[in-house]
C-alpha cells in the first residue's frame, strides 16, 4: 500500500491497532468503527486505513523481527513505520515519531530474523509447529494462501433475485463483480467497496458469504418441505442459504447457545424474505426432546478457525493452544449428542472452518467408530491454497439404524 503522508490517517491506523492488540477488539469491527467515526475521509483514505491495519495484523511477527523487539503500546508508531520502511520504494514522512527508524537497519534485521520461517510467514511458533505436525508439507502452502487478502464474495439470495439480475444492478452502480462458475450463487467483487450501503443489500438480494462457506448448505442435500435442524446456527449465514435451497418450504429450526446471535439471524431472515425458520436457544433438555425428529441436520461446529486466517488474521495472535484441546472435546460431544436429532434414514453435515485434520476427518472417524449406526456418505476438505477462498471441511453422514 502506497503511503498517504497525512498524520490523521496514521493516527487512525495506530489507534485501531491499539484496540486490536491491546484491548482485545476484533480487527473487522475496529476498522469499521474507525471508518464510521471519520466520515470526512474519502475512498482512498479509507482504503489506506483498512489495508494498512489488516497488513499489520497479518504481518505482526515479521515486523517485530524487523524491529528486533515486540510490539507494545509504546512501540506502535515504530511498528507502523517499520512496516513501510521494509519496502525500499516507500519514503517515510519526516515526522518525529519515525525519526529513529533507519530503513537500512530495518532491512538488515529483517534479513536475519526471517531466516526463521515462522517469523517470515508471521505465525506464532506454537501454531506453526501444530500446523506442520498436522499437515506436513501442505502446511506451508496453506500458510502462504492464508497470508493473502480475502476476496469479498456475495451469495445471491435466490428467494429474491438471480445472479444475472444482481450483477446487472450492481454494475449500474459501478460495482463490478465476476461470476464464480463453480459456485451456484456466488459473485466476487472486483474491487473492495462498501457493499452494505447499496439498496440491493438493504433489500436482501444478497449476503456477504465466502465462496467456501457457500458449499456447505448444498452439501446437506435438503429438499423443499423437509424438517431441517441447523444446530449451531449463530447469526444464520448458512440457515439463510438452507432456506433459499428449500424455496422457503418446510421447516428449519435454527439453534445456538446464544440468544443475541439468533436475534441477529431473525433480522437477517426478515431482510432475506426467509419465512420457514424458527429459532431456539439451546437449554439443558432441548437436544433430548428433539431426538429422531429431523430429516436433515447441520452441525456447523465451533472450531479453531484455522481455515479462515486470511479473513481473520487477528486470530493468529488471539488463539491459544489450550483452546484447540477444549474445542476438540466440545466438537466430540456435540457430534455424539446432536447426531441423535436425525431420524433413521436422515442425514447430517458436520462442518468446520478449520484445516486441522484433528477437528475434521479424525473427529468424524472417531464418531463413526463409536456410533456404528451412522455411515459416511462423502467428505471433502477445501484448502485455501487450492481455492483462493477460506478453508472448510464438510462430511455428509447418514443415520442407518
Ligand atoms: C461456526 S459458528 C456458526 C456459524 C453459522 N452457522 C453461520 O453460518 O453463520 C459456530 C456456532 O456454534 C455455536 N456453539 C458453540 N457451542 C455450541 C453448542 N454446544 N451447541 C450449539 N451451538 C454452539 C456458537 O455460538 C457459534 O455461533
Amino acid at each position: 500500500m502506497k503511503i498517504l503522508p497525512y498524520k490523521n490517517l496514521f493516527v487512525g491506523v495506530t489507534d485501531t491497532l491499539q484496540q486490536i492488540f491491546f484491548e482485545g477488539k476484533y480487527a473487522d469491527k475496529e476498522v469499521e468503527r474507525t471508518l464510521k467515526s471519520n466520515k470526512q475521509w474519502g475512498a482512498r483514505d479509507r482504503a489506506f486505513i483498512a489495508e494498512t491495519v489488516y497488513d499489520l495484523v497479518r504481518w505482526k511477527r515479521l515486523v517485530e523481527g524487523a524491529m528486533s523487539r515486540p510490539l507494545s503500546p509504546d512501540t506502535i508508531w515504530e511498528f507502523v513505520g517499520t512496516w513501510f520502511a521494509l519496502d525500499p520504494e516507500q519514503t517515510l514522512p519526516k515526522w518525529e515519531e519515525f525519526q529513529k527508524i533507519y530503513p537500512k537497519e530495518v532491512l538488515k534485521r529483517h534479513h536475519n530474523s526471517s531466516k526463521n520461517v515462522a517469523v517470515a510467514e508471521s505465525y506464532p511458533d506454537w501454531m506453526f509447529e501444530l500446523g506442520e505436525k498436522s499437515l506436513g508439507n501442505r502446511w506451508l502452502d496453506e500458510v502462504h494462501a492464508m497470508n493473502s487478502q480475502a476476496p469479498t464474495v456475495l451469495r445471491v439470495n435466490s428467494l429474491k433475485t438471480d445472479r444475472k439480475t444482481l450483477q446487472k444492478a450492481l454494475k449500474e452502480r459501478r460495482i463490478k463483480t465476476k461470476v464464480l462458475s463453480k459456485y451456484q450463487d456466488a459473485l466476487e467483487l472486483e474491487e473492495k467497496t462498501n457493499i452494505f450501503r447499496t439498496d440491493e443489500f438493504q433489500n436482501g438480494w444478497f449476503e456477504v458469504q465466502d465462496a467456501g462457506s457457500q458449499l456447505i448448505a448444498p452439501y446437506l442435500r435438503v429438499q423443499p418441505g423437509m424438517r431441517v435442524v441447523d444446530a449451531c446456527a449463530g447469526a444464520g449465514g448458512k440457515t439463510l442459504h438452507l432456506a433459499a435451497l428449500m424455496e422457503n418450504k418446510g421447516q428449519i429450526i435454527a439453534m445456538d447457545l446464544y440468544d443475541w446471535k439468533l436475534k441477529e439471524l431473525k433480522r437477517r431472515a426478515k431482510r432475506n424474505n426467509v419465512q420457514n425458520v424458527q429459532t431456539k436457544v439451546i437449554e439443558v433438555k432441548t437436544i433430548k426432546r428433539m431426538e429422531n425428529s429431523a430429516d436433515r441436520l447441520l452441525i456447523d461446529a465451533p472450531c479453531s478457525g484455522m481455515g479462515v486466517l486470511k479473513r481473520n488474521p487477528d486470530a493468529k495472535w488471539k488463539l491459544r493452544p489450550e483452546f484447540i484441546d477444549e474445542i476438540l472435546a466440545t466438537q466430540e460431544k456435540i457430534l455424539a449428542d446432536y447426531s441423535k436429532i436425525i431420524k433413521v434414514g436422515g442425514m447430517m453435515v458436520y462442518a468446520t472452518c478449520s484445516i486441522l485434520p484433528q477437528e475434521n476427518e479424525q473427529q468424524v472417524e472417531k464418531f463413526l467408530k463409536n456410533h456404528p449406526n451412522y455411515k459416511m456418505v462423502s467428505d471433502k476438505m477445501h484448502y485455501p491454497s487450492q481455492t483462493n477462498y477460506d478453508g472448510f471441511y464438510m462430511a455428509l453422514i447418514e443415520r442407518i439404524s
